[in-house]
């Protein structure tokens, strides 16, 4: 690459990760628009693009604002929208989720009593097990979005069975795999979970093919790797489901996407999720919250509303590599679902900064400091 062309792509990357300063400064005010007369903290940030951007790393980064829960805009503040709340309140909490709990009881009951016989008394009628566990996670999956009122519209196709195919979305919540497993029983790739959700990896879903590994685990990765190129190659196995995040993200952004589904040599169909924040606020803060914590904020809110886009096809491009296989596909759901997109790992999570990426940072912003020196 010149060095024209370099800096042209570190500067889109540096615009990539600007903080938003102006999200911490007074309303009703920006950077530019000073009010006269008065030194504010806003004319020290003006001094310099530089200062302010530290100062923006420090109170804020884009990194950080992708993990950011949204907590719901107030709306109680006024004497008749108080009771009115209050009478929300307790219908959500002593009407709905008593009543959702039912029906998920009752759902699983219904899914475990099949589930079991078909287990053991189909071993030698593969195929028709098969099927019929594929309808029983579907269903148990319908009792999951119902107990949260579900809205979720479906655009496109629906996705069928066809070898060679992986589907891959962006990832906000484990609900992402539960809306899009109640309308076909997709073999997902995800991180395994302790307690009753790891129980439930094991046993229920592991029928319909799907992959858990434990993403600290360099060994599990390989085998995993080992096994989605085994699963893609099976004419009868479900349609394989990729979270290429690797993490949950708010819905507002989107992080990198790990390579490994891109490089499988199948066709690529993105999958667009979109929440609509109106009641709750979908994005599951691993870090803040447990999954079943995370389930009952969900069953005490009124609604999940949400729309899913089964997005065209993909396939690698002559003379493309991986890497840039999954930043089209990238686009193309980031565009499809309004995601603002920032250069970062979702891993990072998890981990420190390598060294690579650390020198990757501080070239792009030599890069941006030569750039202005060389327009002065
Ligand atoms: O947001 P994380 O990193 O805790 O990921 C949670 C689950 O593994 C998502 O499927």
């Amino acid at each position: 690459m010149n060095s024209a062309g370099k800096l042209t792509s570190s500067s889109s990357e540096l615009d990539l990760d600007r903080p938003n300063i102006e999200d911490y400064l007074p309303s009703g005010t920006t950077i530019q628009q000073e009010p006269h007369g008065k030194l504010c903290l806003r004319d020290l940030l003006n001094i310099s693009p530089t200062l302010s951007e530290a100062a923006g790393a420090i109170v804020d980064d884009s990194f950080t604002r992708c993990f950011k829960s949204n907590p719901p805009e107030p709306w109680n503040w006024n004497v008749y929208l108080f009771p009115l709340w209050c009478c929300g309140v307790v219908v959500r909490n002593l009407i709905l989720y008593p009543a959702r709990l039912l029906v998920l009881t009752i759902g699983w009951m219904i899914v475990i009593s099949f589930f079991i016989p078909v287990r053991f008394l189909l071993k030698g009628h593969d195929k028709l097990r098969k099927k019929i566990q594929r309808s029983l996670v579907e269903m148990m999956c319908s009792f999951f979005v119902a107990s949260w009122t579900g809205v979720v519209k479906y655009h496109g196709p629906r996705p069928s069975i066809r070898p060679k195919q992986v589907f891959v979305a962006n990832h906000t919540s484990m609900i992402d795999f539960i809306i899009l497993e109640q309308m076909t029983a997709f073999a997902v790739i995800m991180q395994k979970h302790p307690g009753w959700v790891g129980f439930l990896q094991t046993t229920i879903l592991e029928s319909v093919g799907c992959i858990w590994f434990n993403r600290s685990e360099a060994k599990d990765r390989e085998i995993v790797a080992k096994k989605l190129r085994e699963h893609v190659q099976g004419a009868d196995n479900n349609p394989l489901l990729i979270f290429p995040e690797g993490t949950c993200v708010n819905n507002q952004y989107t992080v990198m996407f790990k390579k490994g589904a891109f490089e499988l040599g199948c066709t690529v169909c993105p999958v667009a999720i979109k929440y609509n924040k109106i009641f709750v606020d979908a994005f599951w803060n691993s870090r803040k919250q447990s999954f079943t914590m995370h389930l009952h904020q969900l069953m005490t809110s009124w609604a999940v509303v949400c729309d899913v886009w089964y997005l065209e096809p993909q396939t690698l491009k002559p003379g493309e590599t991986p890497i840039e296989f999954a930043e089209r596909v990238r686009d193309i759901i980031a565009h499809r679902a309004g995601l603002k997109k920032v250069p970062w790992d979702g891993y990072l999570k998890y981990s420190r900064p390598s060294p690579k990426l650390k020198e990757g940072k501080q070239q792009n912003y030599a890069d941006s400091m030569l750039r202005r020196l060389e327009e002065k």
